[in-house]
């Protein structure tokens, strides 16, 4: 028998409402999230990582925003028509959001300490004497050393890593199920990044939480991703498990993406051309103006379907390729399979998705 996932999203589009015209921000995106399990959102800038994770918990102000979905389900509940009450309730609470840009979290007017307890108070029944204990050892928890001194610092006397420890304390002192994590570690160089990527993974290992984590960074993937989702001006263009996306990626998308990876051939030009206007977005694969394999069917009607590309049912591609009567070895045969007999480049090679501590 196999448990219902911990989060599963069907369908779920959001529109904005804008001057220039209807923004199609994210569209018929459709994953899933187990317990224990990283999932990753990867994708250019704007194509709707952001706008999709914060969807899930109607973050997204309606209006200008509209969020519509076949069904965003959490532990058994469907988010997308929760009274706003109850979804209040689980926000902070089971599910945790770690938002983009951390520095707007924090007050600057507060004590990091204050905020924290905050965080406790809001979704724990605790004395404020238990929640300072509370607040203390979550701080020391995610790293912050001396945290009983540091309690009373205001976000300004903390570093940029030790902001986003903060945040990610105040994300989960509800002891969330389900931790969003929206690009925690972009902004941060590569060694405080690595930390708060093992500290997440070490959280994640003593709660068993779910997370899905929105990342640009193919590298960030490779990391922590047990399964990923590919995404491109709105729509998804591939997922699987991250062993499947990177040893066979699939879609002419996912191939351009990975081919910019360091000493991969497009590293330093990254992909030609620019994501389409949100507000007219191209009939059929919204890649298709940028594919070298575009053909006729690639820009008529819909997106094509999201087609198993292999014996994994868990991997699929939404490329028209993959459907009866076209030749799928003229897009899997392109691209990174040829780029790189380099041994020494194991970028974006990963030991399937296995951890190596
Ligand atoms: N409030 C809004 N009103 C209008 N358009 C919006 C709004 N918020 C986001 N968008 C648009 O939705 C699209 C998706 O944006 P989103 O922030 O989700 O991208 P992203 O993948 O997270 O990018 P990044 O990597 O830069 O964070 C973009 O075209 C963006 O301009
Ligand atoms: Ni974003």
């Amino acid at each position: 028998m196999q448990d219902d996932p911990l989060l599963s999203v069907r369908d779920l589009s959001v529109r904005f409402h804008t001057e220039a015209g209807t923004v199609h921000a994210a569209s018929d995106v459709s994953f899933d999230v187990d317990r224990g399990e990283t999932v990753c959102i990867v994708g250019e800038s704007g194509s709707g990582k952001t706008v999709t994770s914060e969807a899930i918990t109607r973050l997204v102000p309606q209006p200008p925003g509209e969020i519509d979905a076949e069904s965003v389900d959490f532990e058994g509940e469907d988010l997308l028509t929760l009274p706003e009450k109850r979804l209040r309730t689980l926000r902070g609470g089971s599910i945790g959001h770690v938002f983009q840009n951390p520095q707007s979290t924090l007050n600057p007017v507060y004590t990091v300490g204050r905020q924290v307890v905050e965080a406790v108070r809001l979704h724990r029944d605790v004395s404020k004497a238990e929640a300072r204990e509370i607040a203390v050892d979550l701080l020391d928890r995610v790293g912050i050393p001396k945290a009983g001194e540091r309690f009373d610092d205001y976000p300004h006397e903390f570093s940029g890593g030790q902001t986003q420890r903060v945040v990610i304390a105040i994300a989960i002192a509800g002891e969330p199920d389900l931790l969003i994590a929206d690009e925690p570690t972009t902004a941060l160089d590569v060694t405080i990044q690595a930390q708060i990527l093992r500290l997440l993974r070490d959280i994640q290992d003593e709660f068993g939480m779910g997370i899905l984590l929105i990342t640009h960074d193919l590298g960030v993937v490779a990391e922590v991703a047990d399964r990923v989702v590919v995404m491109y001006a709105g729509k998804v263009m591939e997922q699987g498990s991250v062993f499947d996306v990177f040893e066979n990626p699939s879609h002419p998308y996912t191939k351009a993406l990975l081919e910019c990876l360091p000493g991969r051939r497009n590293a330093a030009e990254g992909i030609g051309g620019t994501l389409p206007d949100p507000t007219d977005p191209p009939d059929g694969c919204r890649f298709a103006p940028r594919c070298p394999h575009a053909v006729d069917a690639c820009r008529e009607g819909d997106q094509p379907p999201a087609v198993n590309v292999d014996g994994a049912d868990d991997h699929v591609a939404s490329c028209v390729y993959y459907q009866a009567g076209y030749d799928a070895t003229v897009v899997q045969n392109a691209g990174v399979a040829v780029a790189t007999d380099d041994a020494d480049d194991d970028t974006a090679r990963t030991d399937g998705g296995e951890r190596d501590d």
